[in-house]
């Protein structure tokens, strides 16, 4: 499938398509071939870029009703699906993501990110407060929701569309202006992204976008901005460690998705189909690599032996190959890069005493194949909690099953995480399953399903999987000033 991203990928300041002096290599996953050329944003570049939002603000977009924004992010949404198969095609060269996810996850959420957000801005009401007085007369007391003002977003490669717009999208539907930082690894679609938002008509400098990487380059040089109201950040925690550190000085308001080490918990009295079809898609979605994937699996002791069986069985008829080919399962990790971390984990779970039930190497195509991000989805068992494939996150097509034999046992081992982002419950019993999810600590539960998204909900995670709120009046409060009026009557 030939990619549809141009030649050479600029950043967008202010209107215009702009080029840099350093650029680096867009590479195709998998077969490891070049896709195009992408230009590193120089500091100078992104301090244009915010300039260039700062002014957008005093500019007709700071002039639009909630209505009329939108209208104009209605017509985003159209502009993605008017150029649906380019940016399916784009997506799929950065990722090598089978086709079908692309079209029904990746790009089909980008158009639903602009289009929920523009309806919920549109609609939302806020608080009013009728309060007596000691004079008798009263007062009244309102909430306004003001833009916060020029929006840094730094958003990761494995969802590349639907991440970048899951923060872009309320960002201006708030009346915010943004300037955007899209994964080194996954460039292609945000480029798209900018081609729509101008022929949509979104006024200069509302939308900027610049290249590169995390350090000593945009990424560091967007938090450093003194321009910045706001940071939103998706990625690995220690990143978002880093960030609030750059940030911390001007306090700014941040918003971080990170990382997590998610359970699935199989109680006995599960529905056994439905549950292994389930940890199939939790452990091995997109390689792995969503941040709500199972790399933890507890089963109820009972049904443990029969359900290793089932997924090994299942995970030995994986599909993987290309994305366009009829069926495909899973295709590469992201990089050569990423492909050495996850290949590490499956050497170090051997030295930690795993029983490797399924994968734990590399794939052989015999073909172009063969030169790129390909891994094995890979099954353990056998390690202890304690163990560092049980306890950090590796971001790939593997999960640890273990056993347990209660309840409160289970719901412990499963709260020993520094993390906390989601978990997935695999029970019949309606009371334990609401019971249970409660007592998980993270900030997101599926019971009998997983990545089941309702995009009013609150979206995020506790502990080192992030700080803060997205989705619904969630994301319209971060990226707004919410501010209380007192009337004296
Ligand atoms: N909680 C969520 O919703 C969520 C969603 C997707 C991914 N993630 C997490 O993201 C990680 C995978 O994504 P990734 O590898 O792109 O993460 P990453 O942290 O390496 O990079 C994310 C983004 O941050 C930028 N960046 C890196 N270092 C930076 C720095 N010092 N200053 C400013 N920007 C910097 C990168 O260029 C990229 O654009 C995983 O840990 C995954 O769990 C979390
Ligand atoms: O990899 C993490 C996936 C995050 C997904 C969302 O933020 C979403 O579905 O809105």
């Amino acid at each position: 499938m030939k990619p549809a991203s141009p030649a050479l990928l600029r950043n967008y300041v202010d209107g215009e398509f702009v080029g840099s002096a350093a650029t680096f290599d867009n590479i195709n996953p998998v077969d490891g071939s070049l896709i195009a050329q992408v230009c590193e944003a120089d500091r100078a570049t992104v301090e244009a870029a915010v300039a260039a939002a700062r002014l957008a603000l005093q500019g007709p977009w700071g002039a639009m009703s909630v209505q009329q924004r939108a209208a104009m992010l209605h017509k985003v949404a159209d502009g993605i699906a008017a150029r649906f198969d380019e940016f399916v095609a784009a997506e799929v060269a950065d990722t090598g993501r089978p086709l079908e996810q692309a079209r029904t996850l990746d790009i089909a959420r980008g158009i639903a990110n602009f289009r929920t957000f523009a309806d919920l801005a549109a609609c939302a009401n806020t608080d009013a407060f009728e309060m007596a007085t000691a004079d008798g007369a009263g007062a009244l007391n309102y909430t306004v929701r003001k833009p916060l003002g020029v929006v840094g977003i730094i958003s990761p490669w494995n969802l590349p569309l639907l991440l970048l717009t899951w923060k872009v999208a309320p960002a201006l539907a708030c009346g915010n202006a943004v300037v955007a930082k899209p994964s080194e690894e996954s460039p292609a679609t945000a480029t798209l992204l900018a081609e729509v938002m101008r022929d949509a008509g979104v006024p200069r400098g509302v939308f900027n976008l610049v290249h590169g990487f995390g350090a000593d380059s945009a990424g560091q040089f967007l938090t450093e901005s003194k321009g910045i109201d706001a940071l939103t950040f998706t990625g690995e925690s220690r990143t978002g460690s880093t960030i609030m550190k750059a940030v911390a000085d001007g306090v700014k308001e941040v918003s971080f998705e990170l990382g997590g080490k998610n359970a699935a918990v199989v109680f006995a009295d599960a529905d056994f189909d439905a549950a292994v079809a389930g940890v199939m898609r939790s452990s091995f979605t997109n390689s792995g690599q969503v941040c709500l994937c199972s790399e933890r699996v507890y089963v109820e002791r009972p049904i443990f032996e029969r359900f290793v069986a089932a997924i090994k069985a299942k995970v030995d008829a994986l599909k993987i190959g290309y994305p366009d080919e009829g069926g495909v399962d899973m295709g590469p990790l992201i990089s050569h890069g990423h492909r050495d971390k996850v290949l590490g984990y499956f050497r170090l779970a051997e030295q930690e005493g795993a029983t490797v039930v399924a994968g734990g190497g590399v794939p052989h195509f015999g073909d172009a194949r063969d030169n790129g991000a390909y891994v094995q989805p890979t099954v353990w068992t056998g390690l202890p909690d304690s163990a560092r494939c049980v306890t950090e996150e590796i971001f790939g097509p593997v999960c640890h099953i273990a056993p347990f034999d209660a309840e409160d046992e289970v719901v412990a081992r499963v709260n020993a995480s520094d993390y906390g982002l989601a978990c997935a419950l695999w029970t019949t019993n309606l009371s334990r399953a609401h019971r249970v999810a409660r007592r998980i600590h993270v900030g997101l539960v599926w019971v009998n399903t997983w990545y089941l998204r309702d995009l009013r909900t609150a979206f995020g995670g506790v502990k080192l999987s992030g700080l803060g709120r997205e989705g619904g009046r969630y994301s319209l409060d971060f990226y707004s000033d919410v501010a209380n009026i007192c009337i004296k009557l």
